[in-house]
């Protein structure tokens, strides 16, 4: 399967300071199609890995190359765009859903999408919504699902997806998931994951990472007929 995204030698010390790191010298590769569940314990740093992994955190483009070529051969702006990072706590711009939907097309100056962003609104399970309504009046999962449709509209090789259904009921998480799965089947982008919900990992993932200790380690089951090339998810000597 065709390397999206290789990962070398990434090392990201401690945000408290000090000489200890959260990750050390981390190896791993993301190919297309890939959708990757990472779990670990709190605190451990699967959502600084992502920041990271989006170029949102530090300068580490020697570490990070898509499609073979560097943060800085692409530009950090033109990377975010390829590589997107969807938070856990929704960050909604001032104004109606409809604002915030068509912020990414404003944004990088091209056409909106209106028929695409309908039907991923209605996927998600927001088909009622009205677009003139004020975001900031929605609930938190509303709000959630507002902001990963309106990531997905970016149309990214790779979503870095951190508890993006943490807020979200039973039937809404598994309409986020279906979503996501048909988005990369169609799109052919990766999906990486981070959740704390065993079940979810177990439902949405093909290859399944593990932090801790400033370690990253990967478990070989495979879904979806394919096998890893390597055990290459596999990072060497973390510590915390
Ligand atoms: N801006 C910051 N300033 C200081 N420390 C930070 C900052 N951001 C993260 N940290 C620390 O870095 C460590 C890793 O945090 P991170 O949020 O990446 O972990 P996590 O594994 O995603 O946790 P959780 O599962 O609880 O979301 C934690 O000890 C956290 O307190």
């Amino acid at each position: 399967m065709q390397s999206l995204l290789v990962v070398k030698n990434l090392t990201k010390k401690h945000p408290s300071g000090g000489a200890s790191h959260l990750f050390k010298e981390l190896n791993m590769e993301v190919r297309l199609k890939d959708s990757i569940a990472i779990q670990g314990p709190s605190g451990h740093g699967k959502s600084t890995l992502l920041r990271v992994l989006a170029s949102l955190e530090g300068d580490h483009s020697d570490c990070l190359a898509l499609h073979g070529r560097s943060v800085s051969a692409w530009g950090p702006c033109e990377w975010r765009k390829k590589v997107c990072y969807v938070p856990q706590q929704p960050a909604l711009v001032p104004g109606t859903i409809e604002d915030n939907l068509t912020l990414v097309s404003k944004l990088h100056h091209r056409k909106f999408d209106q028929k695409l962003a309908a039907k991923l609104i209605d996927e998600v399970g927001l088909g009622e919504l009205d677009w003139s309504q004020d975001a900031a009046a929605l609930s938190g999962g509303q709000k959630q699902r507002i902001q990963l449709v309106r990531s997905m509209l970016l149309e990214s090789d790779i979503l870095l997806l951190d508890e993006v259904s943490s807020a979200l009921d039973a039937q809404s998480k598994l309409a986020v998931e279906a979503t996501l799965k048909k988005w990369r089947e169609d799109k052919g982008v990766a999906l990486i994951w981070v959740t704390h919900e065993q079940d979810q990992a177990k439902r949405v993932a093909n290859r399944f990472w593990y932090l801790e200790n400033g370690v990253l380690t990967s478990d070989t089951i495979e879904k979806d007929g394919h096998l890893p090339p390597q055990d290459e998810a596999v990072s060497t000597g973390g510590e915390m």
